[in-house]
């Protein structure tokens, strides 16, 4: 998957996720997540890369390790080029993650890759203290989940911008940090807790952002998306 925005698809079904897609010209970067997946099955990911999408496959797996597996191989099969496990699963759960990709993936088809999350953007230090009964910082804690996805082979994280380098500096810059909760200056942060804009994103090491709302509750969806891209390549012309 290159580097473009990660556009979440969060919608009801496959007719308003390709009606939003319309103005977009050529392939871009999409996130499916569990709405739309649970409503449309396999096939939204098989139509999305039939029209040339890279597509991130978020359903955030957390189960006993054989049940993982079993699920991943499954996956492998849709085609998706990323997917994703919750780090909270554990060792074993990741490593069994990997070996179900590797078992299900195609002859002559390059293995999806997989990342973990460590913890929600929507959560802060408060939360995670109070309902986690975690005794740390959420930088700790996220760097904790890092390191043990980094030791159980996967890819990388999903995080926040606001722990991606430090990550970068404990599990290298070619480590995944798939950072969402983005948002533009100002903008309201709905459910996020921790928040960025693309250009901290950027600074911080993040190697890819999802943006969802900020995108897809726009009034020209095509310009938020342009305008977003611009901000993340560091090409606006305020810097
Ligand atoms: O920690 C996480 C993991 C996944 N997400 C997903 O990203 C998008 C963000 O949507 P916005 O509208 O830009 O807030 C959404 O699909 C989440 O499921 C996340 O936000 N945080």
């Amino acid at each position: 998957m290159n580097q473009s925005p990660i556009i979440a698809l969060d919608f009801h079904s496959a007719k308003e996720a390709f009606t939003f897609l319309e103005p977009f010209e050529g392939k871009v970067n999409v996130k499916v997540g569990m709405q739309l997946f649970y409503k449309e099955g396999p096939a939204i990911v098989e139509r999305l890369k039939g029209l040339g999408h890279s597509v991130f496959l978020d359903l955030k797996l957390h189960d006993i390790p054989n049940t993982v597996k079993l699920a991943m191989e499954v996956l492998a099969s849709h085609g998706a080029d990323l997917v994703n496990v919750h780090a909270a699963g554990g060792q074993a759960m990741m490593e069994a993650a990997l070996e179900g990709l590797d078992k299900g993936t195609p002859v002559g088809l390059k293995r999806p890759s997989i990342i973990a999350v460590t913890q929600l953007t929507s959560t802060d230090e408060e939360q995670m203290r109070r309902e986690q009964l975690i005794n740390a910082s959420l930088e700790q804690s996220v760097l904790h989940f890092a390191q043990l996805t980094k030791k159980s082979g996967l890819d990388g994280v999903v995080c926040s911008v606001h722990e991606a380098s430090a990550i970068a500096e404990v599990c290298g810059k070619d480590f995944l940090k798939v950072t969402p909760g983005i948002r533009l200056a100002d903008s309201h942060a709905d459910d996020q807790k921790r928040i960025a804009t693309p250009n901290t994103a950027r600074l911080a090491g993040s190697t890819h952002i999802v943006v969802g709302r900020a995108i897809t509750k726009a009034s020209h969806p095509r310009i938020a998306y342009e305008n977003i891209r611009t901000e993340w390549e560091g090409l606006s012309k305020d810097e």
